[in-house]
């Protein structure tokens, strides 16, 4: 592939700008380079920050600032997204949601973050601010929720993601990175983390002595298994590769390991879970799953497969248990999970990649030939040459 500066020009104030996009279109990734007028966004009162290196006569607005983006996560929506598996993508698509960066410039009217500061945005960009999930720091449930990537930004644009040099986000929907977390390790927890660490909390799984298991030992299992021990839980995994055992065990501090093939295993493991995380990607049986649940367990789904699952009834009404769903996490519960992270020593066991892997790196995701994340090297690989 040849070089290509990957810009992400959100709320970008200049006149005209060469703009290179990295997308997705028609089954396979493309460089783009357009020469675009960018107009000045209505803030609509909001305080902007970016995130990037500043494109050529890209000057920040009194209420916008920029930051570079150093690393960002591949998480596995980001392969639903380019292959438009939730029949919902808009090309060209700029994918990208684990975003972490340095602050470089900030509007007058910012007020949570100064130059030099290290910074993340996840999986939103905006949402309404007045709704009552908004005021209950909801936001990831509000209505009028803007997604990072691939959504209308308030003024109709579309709006792009970390797959890119240059961001521009509004103050609110930015997350300061403690100094002690690692920027790449730690860039997978915007949005892996706060996926798997908000139902924890949210559905009571977090109490010192619970047995909770994680299904799924990818991107959002294998961080939940580190939440989970933090939480003082006893962790099982379940998966469908014995060859992850020792890893789960011994590297991530997982309690036991079940093969979910294995019928003799599943049927002795049966009624001991308070809790599951089920972090599946694809079309999987349920019923073993709630087998494996206690009266009164909860199974959480937090993993997004493209078709609908097939829900047993019966086991559920006999031992009171409860199905449920979870959606990442809001920004002040985002903070307070990447602040849980930086003092319990949480991070994404990663395989950091320059961008022109990112084509290799999808395949891999698709075949979970990773361990566990991979991180692009955005801020390396990314030589600005306009
Ligand atoms: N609810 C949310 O807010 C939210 C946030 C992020 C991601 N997601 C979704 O969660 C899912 C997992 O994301 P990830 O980044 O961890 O993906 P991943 O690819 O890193 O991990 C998925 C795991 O599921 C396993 N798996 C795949 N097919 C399976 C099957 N048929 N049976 C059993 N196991 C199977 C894989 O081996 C892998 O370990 C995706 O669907 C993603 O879109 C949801
Ligand atoms: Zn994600
Ligand atoms: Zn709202």
């Amino acid at each position: 592939m040849q070089a290509c500066k990957i810009v992400f020009v959100f709320a970008a104030s200049g006149k005209q700008i060469l703009v290179y996009s990295f997308t997705y279109y028609r089954e396979k990734w493309q460089t783009n380079c357009q020469r675009k007028s960018i107009q000045n966004r209505p803030l609509d009162g909001l305080q902007e920050t970016s995130l990037g290196s500043s494109p050529p006569s890209n000057s920040p607005g009194e209420q916008q600032g920029k930051s570079k983006v150093l690393y960002c996560g591949i998480c596995h929506s980001d392969l639903h997204m380019v292959k438009n598996e939730w029949g919902v993508t808009q090309y060209p698509l700029i994918p990208g949601h684990e975003i972490v960066g340095v602050v470089t410039e900030v509007g007058s009217k910012v007020e949570k973050f100064k130059v030099g500061d290290k910074v993340g945005v996840g999986c939103m960009v905006g949402s309404c601010r007045s709704c009552d999930s908004c005021d209950n720091n909801l936001e990831n449930y509000c209505s009028k929720m803007i997604l990072t990537y691939g959504a209308k930004y308030y003024d109709g644009t579309v709006t792009y993601g970390g797959y890119s040099d240059n961001m521009v986000a509004d103050e609110h929907f930015i997350v300061r990175i403690p100094n002690n977390l690692p920027l790449d390790a730690g860039a997978p927890l915007l949005c892996a983390g706060i996926t798997v660490y908000s139902p924890l909390r949210y559905f009571g799984l977090d109490k010192p002595g619970m047995h909770v298991g994680i299904v799924g030992l990818g991107g959002l299992g294998h961080v939940a298994v580190k939440f989970a021990r933090a939480m003082g839980v006893k962790v099982t995994v379940i998966s469908t590769s014995p060859n992850k055992k020792q890893e789960a065990l011994e590297n991530l501090g997982a309690d036991s390991f079940l093969v979910s093939r294995d019928q003799d295993q599943m049927q002795a493991a049966m009624g001991t879970l308070d809790g599951i995380i089920d972090t599946v990607s694809a079309v999987h049986p349920l019923l073993p799953l709630v087998a494996l649940l206690k009266s009164h367990g909860k199974l959480v789904l937090v993993g997004a497969p493209e078709k609908p699952l097939e829900l047993p009834v019966f086991p559920l009404i006999t031992g009171r248990k409860t199905v449920g769903g979870s959606c990442v996490g809001g920004i002040k519960e985002t903070q307070e999970m990447i602040d849980f992270a930086a003092k319990h020593n949480i991070t994404a066991d990663i395989e950091v990649i320059p961008m022109d892997y990112v084509n290799t790196a999808m395949e891999r995701v698709l075949k979970a030939d990773v361990r566990y994340r991979f991180v692009i090297d955005v801020g390396k690989t990314l030589k600005p040459d306009v």
